[in-house]
């Protein structure tokens, strides 16, 4: 470790120290992680989720793990450095995100996510300390969790942060999909609206009842399968009826209220996956694309365009081509952001 100069300590996980460090071979800032438990056995290391997941895993939106090195019994992750986490940038804001900046934020968090899943990687533990940021470019860190989708359950050994943890893993199901990251996706999308986390949980009972008093309780119209879980009779002592997120959300437009109520869905089935959540109107909001001359139904006039048919299905992931003006007349005090989705 002697090629490593630290700086000053950075992060205090439940896993690891992370330390600001100078890379005197590259002349690079680096983040160095330093596991709280030993090893012994380098096969011991490199069978570690974290490092098995990171080695396959390289996008510009997962934090790049630059190499492992094991001494003394002790093992040290050399990672690219990232100026903050997405907890600090949060609890430093004293304004409110624009939706432009939120919608910027959450593109990138989606698109390594879909990167993630399609490789058949969930994460596990998403929450805004394991969002790293610098300069606007977000990047999913920490996977002491991750798990690779195929693996077979029971995933017992689960340890996520409670105010993002899934309904189904509350309940105990014994086996768990991509979609508990979505529904922590959902979670952080509400808390860069409010500044504040969405179920701030107090115990894991306090968790269910904090998602109840926001989504109502559920039965077995919304959730079937998860009126069957472990635990599902905690739920019974809650009969709480639905809030309307609008008012707990007010400073959110009706599209970003739909995403984050489609992706807090009790039943995790119903929760759109990432990579159609970066199809949802509010990544569209404003967006202008023009039809090919050649299409006969692109209305012509000005006046033909002025009347869209607002009767159709804004929010639903059908396979209809999106009726652009129709979005583009229905939000017009938003966003004109353009993204590589
Ligand atoms: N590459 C990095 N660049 C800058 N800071 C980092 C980096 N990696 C981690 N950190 C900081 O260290 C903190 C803890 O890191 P990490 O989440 O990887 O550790 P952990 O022990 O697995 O934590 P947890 O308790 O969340 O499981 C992060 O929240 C972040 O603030």
């Amino acid at each position: 470790m002697e090629r490593y100069k630290v700086i000053r300590e950075i992060g205090d996980g439940t896993c690891g120290n992370v330390f600001r460090a100078y890379d005197i071979e590259t002349n690079e800032i680096v983040a160095v992680k330093k596991m709280k438990r030993k090893f012994y056995h380098w096969e011991e290391c490199i069978s570690l989720r974290e490092v098995k997941a990171l080695q396959k895993l390289n996008h510009p939106n997962i934090v790049m793990l630059k190499g492992v090195t094991m001494e003394n019994h002790e093992l040290f992750f050399i990672f690219e450095h990232m100026e903050c986490n997405l907890y600090d940038v949060i609890r430093e804001r004293r304004a409110p995100f624009s939706e432009e900046e939120i919608r910027k934020f959450m593109v990138q968090i989606l698109q390594g996510l879909v990167y993630m899943h399609n490789n058949g990687y969930f994460h596990r533990d998403l929450k805004p300390e394991n969002l790293l940021v610098t300069n606007n470019i977000v990047k999913i860190a920490d996977f002491g969790l991750a798990r690779e989708v195929c693996s077979s359950p029971p995933y017992t050994d689960y340890v996520s942060t409670r105010w993002y943890r899934a309904p189904e893993v509350l309940l105990q199901a014994s086996a768990y999909t991509p979609a508990i990251d979505m529904w922590a996706v959902g979670a952080i999308l509400a808390e860069l609206f409010t500044l504040s986390p969405l179920f701030p949980g107090e115990t894991e009972t306090d968790q269910l009842y904090k998602i109840c008093s926001v989504l109502g309780s559920p039965d077995h119209s919304v959730w079937p399968e998860g009126m069957n879980l472990p635990r599902s009779n905690r739920l019974q002592f809650f009969q709480i009826p639905p809030r309307n997120l609008w008012e707990l959300i007010p400073n959110a437009s009706l599209e970003a209220i739909d995403l984050i109520q489609q992706l807090c869905s009790w039943d995790p089935k119903r929760r759109p996956t990432a990579e159609q959540s970066l199809h949802h109107p509010f990544f569209n909001v404003g967006k202008w694309v023009p039809r090919p001359l050649h299409d006969a139904s692109y209305p012509r006039t000005n006046e033909s365009r002025a009347s869209p048919r607002l009767e159709l299905n804004l929010w639903g992931f059908g396979t209809e081509p999106d009726d652009l003006d129709l979005t583009l007349s229905l939000k017009p005090s938003s966003v004109t952001g353009d993204y590589n989705i």
